[in-house]
């Protein structure tokens, strides 16, 4: 399919997905439509600045809570697909605004699909699902036992160990609103195939990342302090939870696979769409120093003992049936070698060029935590899909971003 010519509207078009989304198909000649809510300040969303787009996207001002701004929309963009990206993305602010999460990312889904059905149009329409309706994933029967003490059951009970890399099949175990927001969004999607036959597909994206990632996402955060930590204008880099892993690809990886699944996709199907490796937050940030300029020798608790030489030396080895490029520190925690707890309170960097502290800050633990993902993208691959970047080129164009001082924050 040739995206020349064609009317595209795009939820949530000045966001940080949306607004390279916007760009990758004007590119390609697409008319694109981008739905936006008013905004008090008239500000200029900075994405659509930042992507150099601003007076391409043909913006329209309706709320996702509106149905008949929604209905008007799509009158006006008479789109032959919509993505529909829109939607509070922040886990945490889920477990603060659980009703503001639902409000915005299922009743507001479901109004777009009846602004769509009432209005009949018979678009191709991709939802934004997540890795994170996963959610509580068992990579080992250690993690299994620890799980199973800590809230007395797995439900439902794994059929295998691990269940890593995560497929399409694979059972899904929230353990956030977002999460709960999520799969409820990506059911009305598929139903609405089902029962109005409207050509509706599910991405369930897992971490996509890149510049100009929002701020408050933890490749972000790693990024964003380890260049303020370079240029004197912190002492430390502060942190959560390190142990968690995650399937970070790059923005672009993803932008393309959208646009697979709005040409390829089945409607009513569901699409992993990730880069099939998992890596820590604790590596994440190591990497980020090291590309940052420093070399790194080893790694101590500040309290505990727990130490690991050359934690960042790369190793592609198998692991859970994939060959994948992690470090030597992920291995080591994949097999359950090492943990960070609270009670470490952080972790000494030593490099080349001095002692780097990473403390650990209470505030930034969540209350229930996805302990693992990795994608099994393996039935997307059949629609032509690849993850081309590496987790190093993330990093680096997350870095350049931060290196322009009014972009730290
Ligand atoms: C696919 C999915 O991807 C994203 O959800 P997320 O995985 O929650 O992303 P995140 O970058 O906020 O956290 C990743 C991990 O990092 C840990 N972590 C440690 N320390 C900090 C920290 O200081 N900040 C944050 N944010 N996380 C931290 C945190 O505990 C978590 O385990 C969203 O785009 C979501 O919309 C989505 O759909």
């Amino acid at each position: 399919m040739s995206w020349n010519d064609r009317n595209v509207l795009i939820t949530g078009v000045s966001g940080f997905v949306g607004s390279y989304l916007a760009k990758y198909l004007i590119d390609q000649g697409a008319n694109v439509y981008g739905l936006i809510r008013r905004r008090a300040d008239g500000r200029i969303p900075k994405n659509l600045v930042d992507r150099g787009i601003y007076n391409e996207v043909k913006l329209i001002e309706a709320d996702l809570l509106d149905l008949a701004g929604l209905a008007n929309a799509i009158d006006e963009a008479q789109p032959d697909v919509i993505f529909h990206l829109a939607a509070q993305s922040f886990v945490p602010r889920s477990f603060t605004h659980p009703l503001e999460t639902f409000q915005i990312n299922t009743l507001g889904t479901a109004n777009l699909l009846e602004a769509v059905r009432v209005k009949d149009y018979d678009p191709t329409i991709v939802f934004a699902g997540s890795s994170e309706e996963y959610g509580l994933v068992i990579s080992s029967e250690e993690q299994y036992n620890r799980v199973k003490a800590k809230y007395g059951h797995v439900s439902p009970e794994p059929e295998r160990i691990p269940e890593v890399p995560i497929n399409e099949g694979n059972p899904l175990r929230p353990m956030s609103p977002y999460a709960v927001s999520k799969i409820h969004g990506e059911y009305i999607f598929r139903n609405y195939y089902y029962t109005y036959g409207m050509k509706t597909i599910v991405s369930r994206g897992f971490n996509h990342e890149g510049a100009g990632r929002g701020i408050m996402f933890v490749t972000s955060v790693v990024t964003n302090q380890v260049m303020k930590y370079k240029f004197g204008e912190t002492d430390k880099i502060l942190i959560g939870n390190v142990n968690a892993f995650r399937d970070w690809s790059h923005v672009m990886d993803i932008v393309r696979g959208y646009c697979l699944l709005a040409e390829k996709g089945r409607p009513g199907d569901v699409y992993n769409q990730g880069s099939m490796r998992t890596n820590s937050v604790m590596s994440y940030i190591l990497l980020s120093l090291e590309q940052a300029g420093w070399k790194i020798e080893k790694i101590e608790t500040m309290k505990n003992n727990k130490v690991v030489e050359n934690p960042t030396e790369i190793d592609d080895s198998e692991m859970f049936g994939v060959k994948f490029e992690k470090t030597k520190l992920d291995r080591m925690m994949l097999e359950n070698e090492i943990e960070f707890t609270i009670e470490d309170e952080g972790v000494w960097v030593h490099t080349d060029k001095g002692k780097i502290p990473v403390v650990f800050d209470p505030n930034r633990f969540r209350p229930s935590e996805v302990p693992i993902l990795m994608a099994d993208t393996r039935k997307i691959q059949k629609l032509g899909f690849k993850a081309e970047h590496r987790l190093t080129d993330i990093i680096r164009d997350q870095l350049n971003y931060f290196l322009r001082p009014e972009n730290r924050v």
